[in-house]
This record gives C-alpha cells, structure tokens and sequence, in this order.
C-alpha cells in the first residue's frame, strides 16, 4: 500500500508497505501510483549518483594537478575548521574557495555536457536560425562553459575567476549552466552542492593526496570519455596520507 501524508503543505512523505498493491491516490491534482513512484525514486537516484560522484572526481583530478590551489584550498580548510574532527554544513558558507573551486570544475568538466532535449514550441528565428515549430532542441553544455569568447583562457583551471564574482550556476547565467535552466532544470541542485561541499572539504582537510609512484601532478592524465556523463578516461588512483 501506498500511502502520502500531507499534513504538512507541499511536503509529501511517502510510505511504502509493500508496494505490490494496486493502490492510487490524488496527490495535488495528480494521480500516484505504484509506476509512479518506481519512476520517481529510479529518476533521483539515475540524476543524482553518477553526476555528483563524477564532479568529485574531478575537482579532485584538478586539485592533484595543481598544488597551489591544493595548498591554498587546505589553508582555507584549516582556519575555518579550527581544529575540528570534521568539516560540518556550518562551516562551508564562510568557504569562498572551496566553492571556486567547485564552479570551476562544474565549467571545465560539466557532468551532463548535453542538456535535457527540448521541442520548440513555435516557429522562431534566433540568431538568424530558422527553428520551426516541434524541432528537437540540444543545448551544448559543455562548449558554453569552454568558448573563448565567454571565458578568459577557458582551458586553464583558474578558481580565481569565481571570486568576487556574481556568476553562478542557478540557470541565469547562460554561459554556465551545468544544472540546466528553466522549469526544467535539475531540482537537486542544492543537495549536489552541499554534499560535494562536504565531501571535497573533508577529503582535502584530512588527507594530503598524491599520485603514486612519486608522480607529479603534471603528469596526470585528464582525459576525458564522453557520454550521458563526462567521465575521466583513465581511473584516479591516489595515496592518500593523514594530515593530521
Ligand atoms: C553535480 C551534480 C549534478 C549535476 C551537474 C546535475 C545536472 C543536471 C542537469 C544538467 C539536468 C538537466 C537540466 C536541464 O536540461 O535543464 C538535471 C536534471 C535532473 N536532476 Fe540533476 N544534477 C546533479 C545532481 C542531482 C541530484 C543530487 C539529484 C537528486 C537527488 C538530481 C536530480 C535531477 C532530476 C530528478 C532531474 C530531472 C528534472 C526534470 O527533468 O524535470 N540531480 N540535472
């Protein structure tokens, strides 16, 4: 049986006792039912693993491959942390670096470097293109966050662009658009930040992180391969030593 409480408004907690039964219910105009909520929960779990799991590694790749932001990010780290065990929620929103550097990654290395597909709703001509009614529209995220005449050096991993600076990635800024924009665009946004956050903070807080075999961060290979994600063509093997 399926069953929401919505005691509260807008918040539906769904509580599933076996979700054989044939049960449906109207929940804000709309009907659930068993395939509904399957869809949903297989929805958020698809959209929300592989991307985050995919930007950690990378801001991670980019950190190992320059030590002065490593360095400058662990200094970040301690003085805000003050000797604590853990790096908590409440000391992320004094960490302007950390979130640089996150942007930064999000712009290098987008996870999701095609857009959802759109359809036109009506015939248009934008920028000269004609874009009749029902065409199949596919945004290039990932070119957006690399075009030379939107970024200085866009090859270059430079956090230092995002400081002092109002752009962000909430869907306003076109150029930097790694959750999408629109009615559309991701509704984890929030959640995917505040666990990379985290994640990142307390990797880079607790560990010094090296490339085996006394590589060079130079050295690491930053290949890409393509597909639903962006993922790193070769895996990350690091050592990691405690730092404290
Ligand atoms: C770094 C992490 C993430 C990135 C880069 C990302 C990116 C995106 C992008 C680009 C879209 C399509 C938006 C559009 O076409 O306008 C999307 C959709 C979506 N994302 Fe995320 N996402 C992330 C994390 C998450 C998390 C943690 C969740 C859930 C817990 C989530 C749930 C969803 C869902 C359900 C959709 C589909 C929304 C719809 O079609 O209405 N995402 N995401």
């Amino acid at each position: 049986m399926v069953k929401w409480c919505t005691s509260q408004p807008n918040v539906h907690d769904i509580h599933t006792s076996g979700l054989g039964g044939d049960s449906r219910e109207k929940v804000g105009g709309f009907d659930v039912d068993k395939d509904t909520i399957k869809a949903v929960i297989l929805d958020i779990f698809a959209a929300g693993t592989d991307t985050t799991s995919t930007n950690i590694e990378w801001t991670v790749s980019e950190l190992v491959k320059h030590p002065r932001v490593m360095q400058q990010l662990q200094q970040e780290l301690t003085s805000i942390a003050r000797g604590s065990s853990m790096i908590t929620e409440e000391h992320l929103e004094k960490m302007k670096y950390l979130k640089a550097i996150i942007k930064e990654s999000l712009r290098l290395h987008i996870p999701v470097p095609l857009l959802v597909q759109r359809e036109s709703t009506q015939d248009i001509n934008l920028m000269g293109y004609d874009i009749p009614v029902g065409t199949r529209v596919i945004i290039n995220a990932w070119s957006l966050g690399r075009d030379p005449s939107l970024w200085e050096e866009p090859e270059e991993f430079k956090p230092e662009r995002f400081l002092n600076s109002s752009l962000d990635y909430k869907g306003f800024h076109y150029q930097f658009i790694p959750f999408g924009a629109g009615r559309r665009g991701c509704p984890g946004i929030q959640f995917a930040i505040a666990i990379n956050e985290l994640a990142i903070a307390n990797l880079v807080y607790k560990y010094d992180l090296l490339l085996p075999d006394g590589k060079g961060g130079e050295e690491l290979d930053m290949s890409e391969i393509t597909g639903l994600t962006t993922h790193r063509k070769s895996p990350l093997l690091l050592m990691a030593s405690p730092r404290f």
